[in-house]
């Protein structure tokens, strides 16, 4: 039987676990942690994130703003908007959401953003910190696959693990943390030749390419397990529909654990979003 890894169920433990924490700090420091989140142009999907991430952040105990820009701003008003949240002592984490509308440049909004605030993990420093194994802020959603990981995996330790997808937001701080965790890690993507056959190797696959379903049953080694963070969506039979980059019908029956989608990685970025949160507020307060 394979085992779904549930990231409803997961992350809800991880909010449970936040709150306490988040409670503890108000106590101790008698202010909340702050996060605010900017939203440039009306995409309805990120409209959806940011609802879900103000949702999250009430039931935590943490004080979320949210950051409308039309999604005609000139760079200098996000940048502007940026300064004053920097500058803001009640404001703990910045999380600017991506992508940003083309005529701005995603490059110097990460620079912008005070790295002790960047609760994404994208500013070049918590980059290298991560590269260096001693990250503090982690990038939220290869750190909520990790968590799901550990479920199924108590030791990674010498596990083939292959990445497929390279980004910045997920691939390659995925396979940082795969590599922090001692396992054999391969990243494959757009250019890789036989990408089904080194995938069939691995013990572990996690599918961040963006591709609705393109993993399927003959890419994976039987018994493998399987973190789909693809959130795609779809239409078929006329409806309106989520699916991740794992063929799921076809991949389930030969992995032995996997992640369905919804349900699965988005609901854990968006806990981890939270543990950051705290964390950032931490480090803020005990060394401001
Ligand atoms: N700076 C930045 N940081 C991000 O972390 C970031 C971003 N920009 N831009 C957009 C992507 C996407 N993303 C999602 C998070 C949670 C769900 C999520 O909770 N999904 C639910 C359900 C979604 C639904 O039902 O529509 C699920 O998969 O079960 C989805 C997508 C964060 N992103």
């Amino acid at each position: 039987m394979t085992v779904l890894i549930n990231g409803k169920l997961i992350s809800q433990q991880v909010i449970d676990e936040t709150a306490k924490e988040v409670s503890t700090f108000v106590e101790d420091f008698g202010l909340a942690p702050g996060l605010a989140v900017v939203l440039v142009g009306e995409d309805p999907a990120s409209q959806v994130y940011v609802r879900n991430k103000v949702k999250r952040a009430e039931e935590v105990g943490i004080r979320s703003l949210e950051y409308k820009l039309p999604a005609t701003s000139s760079q200098e008003a996000l940048d502007d908007l940026i300064q004053t949240l920097n500058a803001d002592s009640t404001v703990h984490g910045i999380l600017v959401q991506l992508p940003l509308p083309d005529h701005l440049n995603e490059e110097a909004v990460l620079l912008a953003i005070d790295p002790a605030k960047d609760v994404d993990g994208f500013h070049p420093l918590n980059v290298g910190a991560l590269a260096c194994g001693d990250a503090s802020l982690v990038p939220c959603t290869p750190m909520g696959c990790m968590i799901m990981l550990a479920h199924v995996h108590p030791d990674l330790s010498g596990k083939q693990a292959v990445v497929i997808g390279r980004s910045n937001i997920v691939g390659k701080p995925m396979a940082a943390l795969l590599l922090q965790a001692n396992c054999t890690v391969t990243v494959v993507h757009s250019r890789t030749k036989n990408i089904e056959s080194i995938c069939s190797q691995a013990d572990i696959v996690v599918a961040a390419i963006g591709r609705p379903e393109m993993v399927k049953a003959s890419w994976i080694k039987p018994g493998a397990t399987v973190i789909d963070v693809g959130i795609n969506a779809i239409e078929r039979d006329g409806k309106r529909k989520l699916v991740g980059d794992v063929d799921f019908a076809d991949v389930e029956p030969v992995a032995s654990a996997i992640t369905p989608v919804p349900g699965g990685v988005g609901p854990m970025t968006i806990a981890c979003l939270m543990k950051n949160t705290l964390q950032a507020a931490k480090n803020q307060v005990l060394k401001p």
